[in-house]
């Protein structure tokens, strides 16, 4: 699929990351317009997560370059502009904060120096918290959730940053099926709205309610184009060496398989 460049929401030019001898990327070149969701595909290892990260800036791409609405991932992320959801959480769960005060983090770039929290970053917490159903549990202590309620909290706080890309990197993961169907929601209406999303999943069933395009990556990019296209059975067994007639991979996840 051909996508204009012009107004790329993010622009990612021929990145190459290494981790010491593992090449994880490879030449990756992606272009994302404003209001897209983007899935991202592939088996364990893929180079998934190292993309997002690459994309954030946490990880330097030893070839190529990223850009986020123009800026460089550093200067995005000092303006908020980019938000990122891991797949884990490095937190201390037993910290006494609350949901609420976690979802109030993502408002720190709004506030001042002292970090004084004003109606308009009480507003976009309570606003955030609605939209992934988790008011309920505002007052709870963040350790005190489950392991999909806490995935919701960290979507949250993505939200109410207000940044204009996000990249969540497996959001379904541990979560049920209502759950997987609320936040496929909020990411629909979050690009309604015009933001940009960049989503890592295994759950190839929900992609095509998901996504407006996909990315179908094994260190490289195999195939970028509408869902419907990476569901085709010849590009399943390109990425994850599946007979789709063997296997019914819509059925579940299908990540363990590896390509050679
Ligand atoms: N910090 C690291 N140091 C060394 N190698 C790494 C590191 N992080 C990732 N890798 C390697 O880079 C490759 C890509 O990993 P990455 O985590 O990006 O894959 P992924 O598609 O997100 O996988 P998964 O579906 O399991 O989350 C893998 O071969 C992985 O072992």
């Amino acid at each position: 699929m051909s996508i204009p460049t012009s107004n790329a929401a993010l622009r990612v030019t021929n990145v190459t990351v290494r981790y010491g001898s593992v090449t994880a990327l490879e030449g990756v070149t992606l272009n994302l317009e404003p209001g897209r969701v983007c899935g991202l595909v592939g088996t364990n290892g893929s180079g998934k997560s190292t993309l997002l990260k690459t994309v954030m800036g946490m990880v330097r791409p030893v070839v190529g370059a990223v850009s986020i609405g123009g800026a460089d991932p550093a200067a995005a992320r000092r303006a908020g502009a980019v938000a990122y959801v891991p797949q884990t959480e490095n937190v201390d769960w037993e910290f006494p904060i609350s949901v609420r005060e976690v979802v109030m983090t993502g408002r720190y770039g709004h506030q001042g120096w002292m970090r004084r929290p004003r109606a308009a970053d009480h507003a976009a917490v309570e606003s955030a918290l609605d939209r992934v159903k988790m008011s309920e549990f505002a007052e709870r202590q963040i350790g005190q959730l489950s392991g999909g309620q806490r995935k919701r909290v960290f979507v949250a706080r993505a939200i109410a940053q207000g940044a204009s890309l996000l990249l969540l990197d497996e959001p379904f993961a541990g979560v049920d099926k209502t759950t997987e169907a609320a936040l496929t929601v909020v990411i629909r209406s979050l690009a309604a709205a015009g933001h940009t999303v960049l989503v890592a999943t295994h759950d190839l069933a929900g992609l095509t309610f998901l996504c407006d395009e996909a990315v179908l990556l094994h260190r490289r990019v195999l195939v970028h184009g509408p869902p419907e296209d990476i569901l085709r059975p010849e590009n399943l067994a390109l990425a994850f060496g599946v007979n789709p007639h063997e296997a019914d991979v819509l059925d579940g996840d299908v990540h363990q398989r590896q390509v050679s």
